[in-house]
Order: C-alpha cells, then sequence, then structure tokens
C-alpha cells in the first residue's frame, strides 16, 4: 500500500460534514479503491465549539484555514468554505505555493479566478480538482474532461440551480405565485444566504462559465454570460407556457458560434416532453453535445450534503490514485480568451400581451410583427371577461433583434394594455 494521504479540511459545514462522514464511514472501501489509507489531519472552520453530528476527534484544529493549507502534515487541501474572495481564495493560493493538491466545492471562486490559480497550480505541478462546484453529484466535470475527451463538443446546456427549480416546478404544481413560492423555499433553507445567487442565476451562471472553459478550450469568462434570473417569472407565464406545451427552466447555454462564445443563462422554454423539461424540483441536468457521441444526458441531485461529498470523494480519490492533469483539461496557457458573441444564435419565442379588445387590435400586432421579419408560427387568443385580450404568440425562429425591432414597433400600435413577455424557445 502507498502512503497515507493526509488532507486538511476548511469549512464544516453541509459538504464539509459530509466528506468528514463519507471518510470516516467509508474508511476501508477508500482504500480499497485507491490503495491509499485517507487521513484527516487537520480541520477548520469558523466556531471550534459546534456540535457539527460528527466526530472530529483526532484531527488538529487550525482556527486559520490559511495555516491549514501550509501544514506539514497536509498533502491535500480541501477547501469547502465558498466566498469567491476572502479565506477560500486566500487559503487555496497558500495550499498551491505550499505544493499541496487542491480539491474544492467552490465554484464562485472558480468562476471568477479559475484562470489565475489554474496557473499557478500548473506551475507547481500540483492538481486542482472542483467536481462537486457543478451540478453537485453529478460527474459532469470527469464526463467533459474523461469521458468525452474525444469529442469536439458543440453545446453544454442545463438546469443547474436545484433552488429555481424548486421555485418554478412548485409554481407550477401550486399555481402560486414566485413571491408565495420563493418564501416557502427560504422557509425550507433550500437558497444561498444571498438569494440573490440562486434567483438571479449568479449560482448557475458560475457553473457555466466552468463547463464553458472545459467545453471549449477557453478562459472562464463569468462576464461574457449573458444573465437573466427568474425574479420576473410569472404564474401566469408558466400556465400559459404550459397551455402551449411547454416549461419555463432557468436554462444555461454555452456554446461555440461563428459569432464567437455564446453563454446566456436565462428562463427560456424547452418542450415539456423533453429530459429538461420533465426535470422536477431541486434535481440538476446537464445536457452535453459532441461530433462524436451525439447528444448525453446527466441527471442527479445538485446538491446537499451526500451528493455533494460524494463529488469531493472523487476528487481526493483521483488524487490519492495518482491522476493529476491540467485543471481545465488542457494546460492553462493555451486556453483562448474567448470572443463573445454579439448576439444570440436565432430562436422561436414566446410571446404573451394583452390586447386591448377592439377591432383590428391584432392584426395591427401581426403587422408589426410581419414588418420586422417576424413570422408567427402559432397563437391562441383566450376567453376573458376583464376588457384586455390575453394573446400567446409562439414565432418561427427569428433574430432576438428582429424581435425586438417588433416590440418596440408595439409599443406605438396603441393596441397593448401591459408590457409583452417574450422568453426564447430553447431547442433541446
Ligand atoms: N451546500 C451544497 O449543497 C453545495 C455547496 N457547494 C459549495 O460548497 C462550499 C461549502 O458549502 P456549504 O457546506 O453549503 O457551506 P456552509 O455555509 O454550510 O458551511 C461553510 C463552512 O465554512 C466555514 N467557514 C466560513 N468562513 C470561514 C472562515 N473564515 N474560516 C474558517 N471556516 C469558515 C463555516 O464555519 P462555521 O460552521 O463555524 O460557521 C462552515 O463550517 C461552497 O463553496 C458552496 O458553494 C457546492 C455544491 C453544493
Ligand atoms: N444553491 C445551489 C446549491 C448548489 O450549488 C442550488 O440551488 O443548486
Amino acid at each position: 500500500m502507498s502512503q497515507p494521504l493526509r488532507l486538511g479540511i476548511a469549512g464544516l459545514g453541509t459538504v464539509g460534514v459530509g466528506v468528514v462522514r463519507i471518510l470516516r464511514q467509508q474508511a476501508a472501501l477508500l482504500t480499497a479503491r485507491t490503495g491509499a489509507k485517507l487521513t484527516i489531519s487537520a480541520v477548520s472552520a469558523r466556531s471550534k465549539g459546534r456540535d457539527r453530528g460528527v466526530s472530529l476527534s483526532g484531527y488538529a484544529w487550525e482556527d486559520d484555514p490559511v495555516v491549514l493549507a501550509k501544514r506539514d502534515d497536509v498533502d491535500v487541501y480541501v477547501e469547502l468554505m465558498g466566498g469567491e474572495d476572502g479565506p477560500a481564495k486566500a487559503s487555496v493560493e497558500a495550499a498551491i505555493a505550499a505544493g499541496k493538491h487542491v480539491v474544492t466545492a467552490n465554484k464562485a471562486m472558480l468562476a471568477l479566478h479559475g484562470q489565475a490559480l489554474a496557473e499557478a497550480a500548473e506551475a507547481t505541478g500540483v492538481a486542482l480538482r472542483y467536481e462537486a462546484a457543478v451540478a453537485g453529484g453529478i460527474p459532469v466535470i470527469k464526463s467533459l474532461m474523461e469521458g468525452l475527451a474525444g469529442n469536439e463538443i458543440t453545446r453544454v446546456m442545463g438546469v443547474m440551480n436545484g433552488s429555481c427549480n424548486y421555485i418554478l416546478t412548485r409554481m407550477e404544481s401550486s399555481g402560486k405565485t414566485y413571491q408565495d413560492i420563493f418564501a416557502e423555499a427560504d422557509g425550507l433553507g433550500y437558497l444561498e444566504a444571498d438569494p440573490q445567487l440562486d434567483v438571479g442565476g449568479i449560482d448557475a451562471a458560475h457553473k457555466l462559465a466552468i463547463l464553458s472553459s472545459i467545453a471549449f478550450g477557453t478562459r472562464v469568462d463569468f462576464d461574457g454570460i449573458q444573465l437573466e434570473g427568474i425574479e420576473r417569472v410569472s404564474i401566469d407565464d408558466i400556465r400559459a407556457a404550459a397551455d402551449m406545451g411547454y416549461k419555463i427552466k432557468l436554462l444555461g447555454v454555452t456554446e461555440k458560434t461563428g459569432r464567437g462564445l455564446e453563454q446566456r443563462m436565462q428562463p427560456c422554454l424547452v418542450p415539456d416532453t423533453s429530459p429538461l423539461g420533465q426535470l422536477e424540483g431541486g434535481t440538476n441536468m446537464v445536457v452535453i453535445e459532441g461530433d462524436a457521441v451525439g447528444q448525453i444526458v446527466l441527471r442527479g441531485a445538485g446538491a446537499g450534503e451526500g451528493p455533494t461529498a460524494s463529488a469531493v470523494l472523487a476528487d481526493i480519490c483521483d488524487i490519492a490514485r495518482g491522476v493529476r492533469g491540467p485543471v481545465f483539461g488542457q494546460p492553462a496557457s493555451t486556453l483562448e480568451t474567448s470572443t463573445r458573441a454579439s448576439s444570440q444564435r436565432p430562436a422561436a419565442y414566446y410571446l404573451r400581451m394583452a390586447l386591448v379588445d377592439k377591432p383590428g387590435a391584432l392584426a395591427k400586432i401581426a403587422t408589426v410583427l410581419g414588418e420586422a421579419g417576424v413570422s408567427i408560427y402559432r397563437m391562441r387568443q383566450y376567453e376573458h371577461d376583464e376588457p384586455s385580450a390575453p394573446v400567446l404568440i409562439v414565432t418561427h425562429k427569428t433574430t432576438r433583434a428582429a424581435l425586438d425591432a417588433a416590440l418596440d414597433a408595439m409599443d406605438g400600435t396603441g393596441v397593448l394594455a401591459g408590457a409583452p413577455v417574450a422568453l426564447r424557445i430553447e431547442e433541446v
């Protein structure tokens, strides 16, 4: 048997406790699989005295994660505190500088500082692994880097924030408003301490930025993501989309186009019969398309103690087996700075509007769409008691620019009884 692999774990919250628990409960299995004994030398968190429901006896305590990261008896520094900067980044940098391998679940840090950290790790010859950072328990990093290494990746998309998917699917099943279900999710502890990270799409965009880099050999470009959260998704849209055969999802899409790298995280409609359309509750799904493999769909728990710790353990086991390799699948120095696509790939759009109910109103809308070059694919007007008429339109594929021109022109028609809602329909 090889030397023991000695771990230092900073962060003993949901994920950290899960990792300690698996290391304690599955010690024999992990040794059988890796050929090494995995031991914990030291741990760190904010409050030393807190009962965490798992024994920490036999592990040294460090108040300062940076000190923990540099300890002589630590081979692998496991960062599970979170936060894009602060102690997480400082301690990971310290660990790399001290020649320690690093495992982290911190998507925010990688999305914003991934390139610099990867360059530092590769210069020092240590591993920097982060399977848990994207889609929790789903082994999506490994799938992209290893299982699909022979493919040119054409598109990666998915639902990567369980809280948002919970909110959207609960709105549909309960018929309640966004505000009601947001409060419910918050009460159940499903949201991040700063809920804007979830509902603003930021957490999911961090994950998308990481996947883009691996898929397309580009430097992580979080700021290049066109980002929109779910705060403006209304129960009316969820109902209307369902009526037209769609579900609304916070969907991340990254693809390399002739116009540059297109990265989007926004509420989109997907067919209700598609795997993404059928994804319920807090589950995540990542869809990867490669030139040789075609399309593969990965589905599973994107968060929670067990699933996230499972992914952290996968990285620790790989390090124990001697697996190294570049951080984003190819040397960081060879990652290209991506050109950001200036426009979105053409798509069909869903439009919901309320029209003044008088002769010729619908004709004016149809004319405006036609003049902007936007063709109507399907249309539905509902029975109504109120003075305005609810109208749904699904367009043929069009550009966002043409649609925006039509929406601008609609303003001047005098037949709108409120601002129209436009949502992209993603081809899945
Ligand atoms: N929870 C999940 O399902 C998932 C989480 N992740 C990522 O995993 C990481 C950890 O998340 P999670 O376990 O949920 O977070 P928690 O908030 O549950 O735990 C954070 C831990 O870090 C400790 N900590 C915070 N600041 C410091 C500090 N300055 N010094 C030492 N310790 C500190 C806290 O100490 P104390 O307990 O004393 O307050 C706590 O133990 C994050 O990067 C998160 O984004 C990724 C995927 C899923
Ligand atoms: N807030 C995240 C946790 C996992 O990253 C989610 O809801 O998916």
